[in-house]
């Protein structure tokens, strides 16, 4: 989940450009944001004519704007005061938590997401066998293969999977003490309990685990100190039998500054892949959404929607999602017509969800006469760090991939680096024509 604030931030500032000044002091300003409940995002508004002109104009914008935000998806329920008073003092820990500087450390990242089971889990060909492991690791975790490691590009599957293991565990023994956390979760904990004298709190809490999943490994990449606590905790939790499950976008020996034990320690299970689904299984994905929404779409447009998106079934979600509220805005039935409309909208948003960071990488590197390696590495002479901010630059706005995705492509580097570079070309586009002249040919020559 992103930070409450954050998040709110965000779409107080769409709705700031959507509507009115009266309407957003109406609306906007008496709304405010209580917490996420699963994948609810949970609004107190101050009188029940404000829960109807949210529920009828402004939740579709929440749903959208969440998606555009973190990718995620969430249902706005909005709540009276007085239902928001009895929801703060019913609370449990977890759902107290309104900020990430709010939040307990190690509360942090426990939630699976409900809606990751293996019931919702379209198979198909490109994660049949990712799917079947995964159900054998749930019904006898800690025996056959540990860690279970599953492998591939963004958005096909893996952390569904993962937690559905984690679901599914829970079902069968609700006494199982199971942890989700992605791989920076389980540094910044690490961190955090070495500023905070919490080291025991820290091991207490990963290594008395049944179940430990952590996602998207490839982020331990650089991290040393964290690389070798993760060592321990997963030493401790293999040699007592418990169950390990990773993820990461690449094979072991495949992420960079990964330490030799770690890569032969996550061999040790069984590494399995996901690939991309067919359309078939992406027709199944789709209906299966469009079914748990209780959206009536005909066939032809879902296969529509899945002929447009094959390479990412959060994309595929996304279009199916944007397609929805596309409809609610036109007040207008789905059909393939308003379906090729609403997607239109989405590449005018100028990101592709074909192009590669690989692909910019190597357009920018031949406009600039240099090599990928030179764009990819660390010498900080002009004529190449303004280039690879160019290229960090284009990778951030022309693409759907995160920070760290991009700091990765870029030989490892930190997701701070790929901000501040998109900071620098951003301001400096304010008032050097050459430089838009340069990133005006780059984007044409990629978009086409
Ligand atoms: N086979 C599937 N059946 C149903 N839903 C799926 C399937 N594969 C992926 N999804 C859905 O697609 C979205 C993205 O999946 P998920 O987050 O698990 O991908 P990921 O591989 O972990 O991506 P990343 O590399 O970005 O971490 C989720 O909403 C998930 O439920």
């Amino acid at each position: 989940m992103p930070d409450l604030q954050e998040l709110w931030n965000y779409l107080r500032d769409v709705f700031q450009n959507d509507l009115t000044p009266v309407g957003f002091n109406a609306w906007i300003k008496t709304a405010k944001p209580l917490a996420f409940r699963a994948n609810e995002i949970l609004i107190e508004v101050p009188s029940p004519l404000h829960k109807e002109y949210w529920e009828h104009n402004l939740a579709t914008k929440v749903v959208e704007g969440a998606y555009e935000f973190a990718e995620i998806e969430l249902t706005p329920i909005f709540l009276l005061p007085d239902q928001a008073q009895e929801l703060q003092t019913k609370k449990p820990a977890e759902e107290r938590s309104l900020t990430k500087a709010e939040t307990p450390t190690f509360l942090r990242e426990t939630h699976l997401n409900s809606k990751y089971t293996f019931d919702t889990f379209v198979t198909g060909k490109g994660n049949q066998m990712a799917h079947a492991a995964a159900l054998v690791v749930s019904e006898e975790p800690g025996v056959l293969y540990n860690p279970l490691f599953l492998y591939g590009g963004v958005g096909l599957g893996k952390t569904h999977l993962m937690q559905a293991i984690g679901h599914q565990l829970l079902l069968s023994k609700p006494d199982t003490n199971v942890k989700y956390v992605t791989s920076e979760a389980f540094a910044n904990d690490f961190i955090n309990s070495i500023q905070t004298k919490n080291q025991e709190k820290f091991r207490q809490e990963y290594r008395n685990v049944d179940l430990l999943l952590v996602d998207d490994i490839q982020f331990f990449a650089d991290k040393e100190g964290t690389q070798e606590e993760f060592f321990h905790t997963f030493n401790d939790l293999y040699n007592d039998k418990k169950q390990i499950v990773l993820t990461s976008d690449r094979l072991p020996n495949e992420i960079p500054k990964l330490q030799e034990r770690l890569v032969s320690r996550f061999k040790w299970g069984l590494p399995v892949d996901i690939t991309p689904p067919d359309l078939e299984t992406r027709i199944a994905i789709l209906r299966n959404k469009a079914d748990a929404e209780h959206l009536e779409i005909p066939e032809d447009t879902l296969s529509y929607i899945a002929g447009q998106i094959d390479s990412n079934v959060r994309e595929l979600e996304g279009a199916l999602v944007r397609v929805q509220a596309y409809a609610t805005m036109q007040n207008d039935e789905i059909t393939t017509s308003l379906a090729a409309d609403a997607l239109k909208g989405l590449k005018l948003n100028g990101k592709s969800s074909q192009l590669s960071i690989a692909k910019i990488q190597s357009v920018v590197a031949k406009y600039y006469s240099l090599s990928i390696a030179d764009l990819k590495g660390r010498k900080r002479v002009k004529e190449i760090v303004l280039p690879r901010q160019i290229a960090m630059y284009l990778a951030r706005e022309m693409t759907d991939s995160s920070l760290p995705k991009i700091g990765q492509e870029f030989g490892g580097k930190d997701h701070t680096t790929v901000m501040h570079a998109h900071e620098r070309i951003s301001q400096a586009l304010d008032h050097d024509q050459n430089l838009k002249d340069a990133i005006l040919d780059l984007k044409n020559t990629l978009k086409n």
